[in-house]
């Protein structure tokens, strides 16, 4: 550490105290965890470079220095340039923190990459590509999947950079394993700046909370099975970062889905990826053809091993790094706790019943219970037993055999087609599951109430009300629907016609 340096910063304290006109804000650290720093970063008048800066911080005394020493450097400098800074060019401003004390750096690294994410998403603008070549922006994770995408787009496309959203953050969880966390923002951040690019914080955390998380819980409260990743990719985070990219000049956004895109004269629909086991296409399928046509999913046309490979070549630090598993905001807990920590629903026994009423033992709480399960019933029965449907109302579970199970009529709601109903073939009805040969049927007249239904051809064990149905045409995907309780549509057995909204 360069001591003379680190003490003119902590007694000059540059920007301290200071509130920029139209700043926009960074906050980073706790009271809890102790430090605490907030940075207002102002633009210029072109919306291109920093303005003025400034800084409040209950903090020790490398966390001071830190921000003085960030707020001089940054006054006046390129966004593009801020987007290339890390912890450790904070860390270099001051000759080097101890390693005790290198954490003031990354903390001040933070909120200073929350306040650009803010003012370049209110009204900053990126400098075009100096040789003129398209700008794309690249949406990472911190995952595998998107460290090849961004190593791709940096070698086939002229000018990548690097986005991470942050989108969730919940003190019981453990933030390391969840995608989406402050922790993983600033790990995806270091793996940018390590491959060359500049990068960009976006905090969606309201919008998710709103429009994906809100939803989720209200699914649960009415017994159905949701699906958020769907609900995020169509209308939370892909929409935001198309956004985005109109600001930073980027006419596309890559990501690391495995799906494909054709692009026929009507307009580009998705298709299923070559590595059948990774496709993606299920959660991608709420995707409007606008947001489509500005897309790119460079990894559709290879497998995984493949990627891994690519990774392990570039020797890329996430080559092995392990796939995300379970929904971003549910890494760290279960789903039970998560309902009845942000829901207030709570585990409340009750009845399994048969189609008849008939009691055949009790359930810890019908949240836990989604059409189709086997296992976790312990209620026994010469016959397996599966749930048939969930009764909120009751706060039954009616569970049955396999026979009554199947059924080959799926009802829908909130249909959208983009291409003639006629067309679908198949249909997807979990993200895992293989796509099943079926047609649909319901009434022909477009509209808010429109009532669609999938007939399959062989029967399947049931489909869960609240999940998708992704309705296919081969492996094209040409709408998606809300898989709907039975009984809920009197289907007509017509063709459907083509419709932007069913
Ligand atoms: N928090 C995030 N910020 C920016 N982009 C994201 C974020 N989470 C996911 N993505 C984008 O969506 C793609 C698919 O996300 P998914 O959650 O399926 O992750 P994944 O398959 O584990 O991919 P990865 O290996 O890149 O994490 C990612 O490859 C990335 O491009």
């Amino acid at each position: 550490m360069d001591r003379e340096l680190f003490e003119h910063h902590l007694t000059s304290a540059h920007g301290r105290g200071r509130a920029p006109q139209g700043a926009a804000i960074g906050v980073a650290g706790t009271r809890l965890c102790g430090d605490v720093v907030r940075i207002a970063l102002a633009l210029d008048d072109s919306g291109r470079r920093v303005g003025a800066v400034g800084w409040e911080a209950e903090a020790c005394g490398a966390t001071i220095a830190s921000l003085s020493a960030v707020a001089e450097l940054v006054e006046g400098m390129d966004l593009l340039e801020v987007a290339r800074l890390g912890a450790r060019d904070v860390d270099a401003q001051l000759g080097g923190l101890s390693a005790g004390k290198f954490h003031a750096a990354e903390l001040v690294a933070d909120a200073l990459a929350r306040a650009l994410g803010t003012a370049v998403r209110e009204r900053g603008a990126l400098a075009p590509p100096a040789d003129g070549s398209p700008r794309t922006l690249v949406a990472m994770s911190g995952g595998v999947d998107s460290a090849v995408v961004a190593l791709l787009a940096g070698r086939e496309q002229g000018d990548a950079v690097a986005v991470t959203l942050e989108l969730w953050a919940d003190e019981a969880n453990d933030g390391e394993r969840s995608c989406c966390s402050a922790q993983a923002v600033r790990y995806a951040r270091a793996l940018a700046h390590r491959m060359g690019m500049a990068h960009l914080t976006l905090d969606l955390r309201d919008e998710f909370r709103a429009g994906v998380v809100t939803p989720f819980l209200e699914d649960h409260r009415a017994g159905l099975t949701p699906n958020p990743c769907i609900r995020c990719n169509g209308h939370v985070r892909l929409d935001a970062m198309l956004e985005f990219a109109d600001r930073l000049g980027a006419a596309t956004l890559a990501t690391g889905h495995y799906a494909r895109v054709e692009h026929g004269a009507d307009g580009p629909l998705l298709r299923a990826a070559v590595d059948a086991w990774k496709d993606q296409t299920y959660m991608l399928a709420a995707l409007t053809p606008d947001s489509l046509a500005r897309m790119r999913f460079p990894l559709g046309e290879l497998t995984k091993p493949q990627v891994r490979e690519l990774a392990a070549e570039a020797q890329l630090p996430v080559a092995s790094k392990p796939d995300s598993q379970d929904l971003c905001f549910l890494a760290g807990t279960n789903r039970s706790d998560f309902l009845a920590r942000h829901a207030g629903i709570e585990q409340q026994p009750g009845e399994i019943v048969d189609s008849g009423g008939r009691v055949l033992g009790r359930h810890s709480g019908h949240h836990g219970y989604t059409v189709g399960q086997r296992r976790g019933l312990g209620v026994a029965a010469e016959e397996p037993l599966y749930v048939l449907r969930t009764e909120p109302a009751r706060n039954r579970v009616v569970a049955g055999t396999r026979a009554e199970l199947a059924t080959t009529a799926v009802p829908l709601r909130g249909a959208r087609l983009h291409r003639d109903g006629a067309r679908v073939d198949r249909v997807k009805l979990r993200y895992r599951a293989k796509p099943l040969p079926a047609r649909l049927v319901g009434d022909p007249a477009p509209g808010p109430h429109r009532r669609l239904e999938v007939a399959l051809e062989q029967p399947v064990d049931g489909a869960a009300p609240g999940q998708m149905a992704c309705l296919m045409e081969g492996d094209v995907v040409i709408g998606w629907a809300t898989i709907g309780r039975p009984g809920a549509v009197a289907p007509q057995p017509a063709a459907a016609q083509s419709s932007s909204s069913g």
